[in-house]
């Protein structure tokens, strides 16, 4: 399988588009310690429009005319705000960049303290852009995609969910119990860690298919390579719950088609040029030495 590294770099670094995780009005010091350094450097911040709201001081633009307006997109919180920015904002192709205000941080690279020093990088170029993987989803003519998984699931915690699957058009298996989890390389360390599905490099082209709680010994994840297409059909099931990184949900009837691929473009995460995926798996997995 391929693993897709890049020298891309950003084409102006003038202005950053700032969202903050959310309900953290308490983080309005932080964001003005922030913003101080990225005006230091030379770089306008813009708020998001729900960001401005919930600080309470600065106007704010919807994430969309956001994106036109910005070089960049700074990502202040935690996974789970930097997974919302790629996700929204991945029609606009803009480099994410994410700061650890967060709890875990297994995706948000440059600690509060960091912020200075890695601007004065951002400035001469030493960065790097990686380019990640996103799966796609097309389901009764809507299409939703994410950057860390995609979650087949039971509607009723009470009963279980058979959803029968085909590999480029030909039968393959037929899931049943809690679900199916579709994630890409990035996502190999969240919910699919949690069901014993395997790591995956982030920068692989490829994506897995891991069931979740499954009713049969036999049935493992499976790291499929990127340029298949995979159909999920909900069978003799109460319909189901699509839940696309955790964080939009979508309802489906029995019998609907639910085709899955690779999205035709990559989401662009700004690191710093010395991060290491292992390092980051000893650090936040606690894998130690
Ligand atoms: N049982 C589980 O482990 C479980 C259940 C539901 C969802 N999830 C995951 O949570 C994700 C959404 O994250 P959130 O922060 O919005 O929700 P959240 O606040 O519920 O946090 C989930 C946890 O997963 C971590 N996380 C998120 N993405 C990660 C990644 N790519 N690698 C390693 N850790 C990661 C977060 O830091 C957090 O600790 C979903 O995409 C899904 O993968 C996990
Ligand atoms: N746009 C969004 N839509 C729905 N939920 C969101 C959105 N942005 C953030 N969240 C949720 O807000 C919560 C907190 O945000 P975040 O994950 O950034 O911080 P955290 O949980 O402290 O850090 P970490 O994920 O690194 O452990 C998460 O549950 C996340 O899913």
């Amino acid at each position: 399988m391929k693993v897709t590294k890049s020298d891309e770099k950003l084409k102006a670094v003038k202005k950053a588009g700032v969202v903050l995780k959310p309900n953290s009005s308490d983080m309005i010091d932080d964001f003005l310690e922030i913003k101080k350094h990225f005006i230091n450097h030379g770089i306008d911040t813009i708020l998001e429009k729900n960001s401005a709201k919930m600080l309470g001081f600065e106007k704010g633009l919807p994430l969309k005319e956001l994106c036109k307006e910005v070089d960049f997109l700074v990502s202040i919180g935690g996974d789970g705000t930097l997974l919302s920015v790629v996700r929204n904002s991945f029609e606009f192709n803009l480099p994410v960049l994410g700061i650890h205000m967060g709890t875990l941080g297994f995706l948000t690279d440059v600690l509060f303290e960091e912020v200075d020093t890695f601007l004065t990088d951002l400035k001469i170029g030493n960065y790097k852009i990686d380019n990640r993987m996103m799966v796609e989803c097309h389901v009764d003519n809507r299409c939703f995609v994410a950057f860390n998984d995609i979650v087949i699931s039971r509607r009723t915690v009470s009963s279980m969910i058979k959803i029968k699957a085909k590999i480029n058009g030909i039968s393959f298996n037929s899931y049943h119990g809690d679900g199916v989890i579709i994630s890409t390389p990035t996502g190999s360390t969240a919910y699919n860690l949690s069901v014993g599905g395997p790591i995956v490099y982030p920068l692989t082209d490829a994506f897995i298919i891991t069931p979740v709680a499954s009713h049969s010994l036999t049935q493992r994840a499976l790291v499929m390579p990127a340029d298949i297409e995979i159909e999920f059909k909900i069978k003799d099931s109460q319909g189901a719950v699509l839940l696309i990184d955790g964080q939009d949900t979508y309802e489906v009837a029995d019998n609907t088609v639910i085709k899955v691929n690779i999205a035709n473009k990559k989401a662009k995460l700004i690191h710093r040029t010395k991060r290491n995926f292992f390092e980051v798996l000893n650090d936040k997995l606690g894998w130690g030495n």
